[in-house]
């Protein structure tokens, strides 16, 4: 008796929480639907059935969707989750703006097991407090100590460019697949003191696990299962990931150890100077140094701390940069009057002097090639979408967010908007030119975020993409793939088919081509 009275209780509050969650999932539908278009979802499904499996799919469903909503707001149902995506101007402007709009949940919590609670994926006081410790890292003073990696690093990259393309004797090669190899070697170098060897093809065990995690954290993201921590650890990519952030683990606690014993040493210290000669024989700065000098009220960061911080610069500061580095070559390719305008801006900077390397303030004079990767970022963003949670509900303008929603800014579709430019497909660098802007709003191109919770290591990133392009621009002529006839606007088309040498865009984080980035480089 005690049991059936039991059993009917428990069935009782079942079916009252059922029809609890039905009322505020109804109520949640209501609210999300009259105020933002979206295709056509289905109960606890969502739209995820129209997603499709794979990166690349997905990609192609977002295009057709930004199209059939002509570059406005809508929203998506990822399951039961509502994903508002903003796409006009002023939207992006205030969620970017906000102080009250940083948080960041879904997907981020992909990234906890490698980064933790580091700048990328950390939250309120612990963010702001990291945030202020780390933003001196980029003073021009240690800049300048990232620039002579850069530099050096760059001079080996152009060693194994000029190899590559005299063995490829004019056939195409993958810039996708050689850039990365640099921008890995920079980012180990300038966040740890430590060269990793990945342009000679001898990379240290650091470069194999990060690029183990830098794939198997995408593949995540992209199945609904392996999502699920507990499904996961059934999986053989358990064992990756844990096997790399194992080797991390080991190689970061060596690599912390020697600088610590380096900073005690009587001559290093971060560039005072402008002595080239003082400045030569001194060891040069890595954010890894600031991290472990730094205190936090009164006490020094753990090494699970230091971990997470250097962990967050390989993973944010590679891939996006190897991405951005990658598409301006191939856009110049395609472009030969923009590749001449660079070109030109080179001779009256160095004349014919191919070796010599830029110093900071040359680098500040390439404004056209500063509007060439501004334009290649505004087609092509290495970051194509960033989100954030609404942790209270929150209105934005004139749009009610309940607590909880999905606030995701697809930053590719806010720089194709033809309501903010001119034949969005055509790639036009002197559309960024300051007499063409006057009328413009400063959030209708974002590559880099803004706001509060803006890319930090951009300065870096300039310095990096621009050092590349200088020294690739004097050195070679950067020739289309011979059998690719594409358009942007084609690369862009969700129905177009890639023929072979042409691109095939996905997003695995970061924007990719599945097909590589096949040029040509030719010897000046
Ligand atoms: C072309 C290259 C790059 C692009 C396009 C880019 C883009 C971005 C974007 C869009 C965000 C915002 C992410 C979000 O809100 O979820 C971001 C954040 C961040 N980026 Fe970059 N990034 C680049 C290079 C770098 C480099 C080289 C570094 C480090 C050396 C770096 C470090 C970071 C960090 C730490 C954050 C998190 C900042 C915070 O939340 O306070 N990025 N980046």
């Amino acid at each position: 008796m005690f049991e059936a009275v039991f059993l009917v209780a428990i069935s009782a509050i079942v079916v009252l929480c059922w029809v609890l969650y039905g009322i505020r999932y109804e109520r949640l539908v209501k609210h999300i639907d009259h105020q933002f278009s979206g295709p056509q979802s289905w109960p606890v499904v969502g739209n995820l059935s129209q997603m499709g499996m794979s990166p690349d799919a997905h990609l192609r469903n977002l295009l057709k969707w930004y199209k059939q909503y002509n570059y406005k707001n809508f929203r998506i149902w990822m399951g039961p989750m509502p994903y508002v995506l903003f796409i006009e101007c002023k939207y992006v402007e205030h969620v970017l703006s906000s102080t009250a709009l940083t948080y960041k949940q879904d997907p981020y919590t992909l990234l906890y097991p490698w980064l933790g609670s580091g700048l990328l994926t950390g939250n309120g006081h612990h963010w702001a407090v990291r945030r202020k410790l780390i933003t001196p890292s980029f003073h021009f003073r240690i800049l300048k100590d990232f620039l002579h990696i850069i530099n050096t690093t760059s001079n080996r990259f152009m060693k194994l460019l000029e190899q590559e393309s005299d063995a490829s004797q004019g056939q195409v090669m993958d810039m996708q697949r050689l850039v990365s190899r640099l921008t890995i070697d920079v980012i180990c170098e300038t966040a740890m003191g430590t060269r990793v060897n990945s342009i000679e093809g001898r990379p240290s065990p650091i470069v194999g696990a990060i690029d183990d995690l830098c794939h198997i954290i995408p593949e995540r993201v992209f199945s609904i299962f392996k999502r699920l921590d507990w499904f996961f650890k059934f999986t053989s990519l358990y064992r990756i990931h844990q096997q790399a952030l194992n080797t991390l683990q080991v190689e970061f606690a060596q690599i912390i150890e020697q600088r610590r014993r380096l900073i005690q040493t009587s001559n290093y210290q971060a560039a005072q100077s402008d002595d080239e000669l003082l400045d030569a024989k001194r060891p040069k700065m890595a954010f890894l140094d600031n991290l472990i000098t730094a205190k936090v009220d009164g006490k020094s960061l753990t090494f699970q701390d230091i971990f997470e911080e250097v962990s967050t610069f390989m993973f944010e500061g590679h891939d996006t940069t190897a991405s951005a580095i990658t598409f301006s070559i191939w856009c110049m390719a395609r472009a030969p009057d923009v590749q001449q305008r660079a070109h030109e801006e080179q001779v009256i900077l160095y004349g014919n002097e191919k070796e010599r390397e830029p110093t900071y303030e040359e680098l500040q004079d390439m404004k056209y090639l500063d509007l060439v990767i501004k334009e290649t970022l505004r087609l092509f963003p290495s970051v194509p979408f960033i989100f954030r949670t609404a942790r209270e509900p929150s209105v934005i303008i004139d749009k009610y967010v309940p607590q909880g929603t999905t606030i995701a800014l697809p930053i590719m579709a806010i720089g194709h908007s033809p309501h903010s430019f001119e034949e969005p497909f055509e790639f036009r660098p002197e559309r960024f030119e300051a007499t063409e802007r006057t009328q413009a709003n400063a959030f209708d191109n974002v590559p880099f975020s803004a706001g509060p919770r803006n890319c930090i290591g951009q300065k870096f990133a300039l310095l990096e993409l621009k050092v590349t392009l200088s020294k690739l621009l004097r050195r070679f002529r950067i020739l289309p793939a011979p059998l690719a006839k594409q358009t942007i606007a084609q690369v862009f088309n969700a129905n177009y088919k890639p023929g072979p040498q042409e691109l095939k865009l996905h997003m695995p984080i970061t924007l990719k081509s599945l097909t590589g980035v096949p040029v040509r480089l030719q010897r000046r």
